[in-house]
């Protein structure tokens, strides 16, 4: 386990919440870590600090990267985006896209895995399925996601500040929020043609979790009722994707600490609408838990290895 600031010091002293468990490691800085008897490594660093630490490391080792640094296939769309250039292109051409429903198949094979980030989780696993499967129009597609303030990571910012936070809703990266062209990159792949989307994200005062509310037009002469249908059949053999009974609310309640998206779809008053509600605890499915799914694919463990838990409910 590498560290930065924090590099010298024990997990426990840091996160007393781990004391019970046994044998953990001294925190190191990542240019002292030895890695000759390392398998694989979950890269968790901030976005633009990961792609010269991961050229540095040794070519045999399996990785899942948390951060953004290699999550768009196109180069020049990462510079646009995160403000510099990529580092590692040869790197980006062997990333796999780790949504995991979507693309097992590729991460069983992978060396480096490009785990996605929250909201693109929270949109793409209902929307590939309806795109791929042609219900639904590609334009019109209207977006409002909703996080907890952990999705800004533990760096101290004022709109994360109890203060700034409670009672209160923020909306933010209105227009233009980093994850749009992953979350087209992923719709796009599924049409084959460009898929274009409107998307707001919002801070509410809560710790973790995150809903996504979309609106969709339907393809001519579909129905919600064939959304539904087709979902279910996408994710009914999914242990970490569940499709609600109809006209049961998903709430982030119901996956708070769990690898868990919730989804499910309502006719829209509008006809020829509908609108689609999922949920995912954003540090879970949408970052550490679909992390450990994939490396769990990549090393051949069964995929819910340290993932099997109940949501902590309320
Ligand atoms: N929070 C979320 O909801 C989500 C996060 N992610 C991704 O997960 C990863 C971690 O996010 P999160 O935990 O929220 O982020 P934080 O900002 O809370 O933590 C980042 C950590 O990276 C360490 N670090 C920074 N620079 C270096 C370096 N050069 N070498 C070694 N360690 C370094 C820091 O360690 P130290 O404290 O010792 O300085 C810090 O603890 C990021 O890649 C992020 O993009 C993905 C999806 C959702
Ligand atoms: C509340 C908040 O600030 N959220 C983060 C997204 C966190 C995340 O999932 O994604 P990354 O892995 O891409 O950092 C943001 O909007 O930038």
């Amino acid at each position: 386990m590498t560290a930065d600031r924090n590099a010298g010091k024990s997990i426990e002293s840091l996160f007393p919440h781990f004391i019970t468990q046994k044998d953990l490691p001294i925190l190191v800085s990542s240019n002292d870590a030895i890695f000759s008897d390392v398998d694989a490594v979950l890269c968790c660093l901030p976005h633009g600090t990961t792609q010269e630490i991961i050229k540095a490391l040794p070519k045999g080792l399996k990785i899942v990267d948390l951060s953004a640094d290699f999550r768009l296939r196109d180069t020049s769309e990462y510079e646009e985006w995160y403000g510099q250039p990529h580092r590692a292109p040869d790197l980006q051409e062997e990333a796999i896209y780790g949504l995991t429903e979507i693309f097992r198949e590729e991460i069983k094979n992978a060396r480096l895995v490009a785990n996605p980030g929250c909201y693109p989780t929270s949109i793409q696993l209902p929307l590939v399925p309806l795109i791929k499967s042609k219900l639904i129009e590609y334009k019109n597609i209207i977006i409002d996601s909703k996080s907890g303030a952990s999705g800004a990571g533990r760096g101290a910012k004022v709109a994360n500040l109890y203060t700034e936070l409670t009672e209160g809703i923020m909306s933010y990266g209105v227009t233009r929020h980093r994850h749009v062209p992953e979350i087209e990159q992923g719709l796009s792949h599924a049409a084959h043609s460009k898929v274009t989307v409107s998307f707001t994200p919002h801070l509410m005062p809560m710790s973790r979790g995150m809903q996504s509310t979309i609106y969709v037009e339907m393809a001519p002469g579909v129905t919600a009722e064939d959304l539904y249908q087709q979902l279910k059949v996408s994710y009914e053999d999914e242990e970490f994707v569940k499709l609600l009974e109809k006209g049961v609310v998903p709430r982030t309640h119901d996956v708070r600490g769990s690898n868990y998206c919730y989804m499910n779809v309502f006719p829209d008053r509008i006809s020829g609408r509908a609108i689609i509600i999922s949920v995912i605890d954003n540090l879970v499915k949408g970052a550490s838990g679909q992390a450990l799914q994939n490396l769990n694919i990549m090393m051949g463990f069964p995929e819910n290895t340290g993932l099997g838990y109940l949501p902590l409910f309320p």
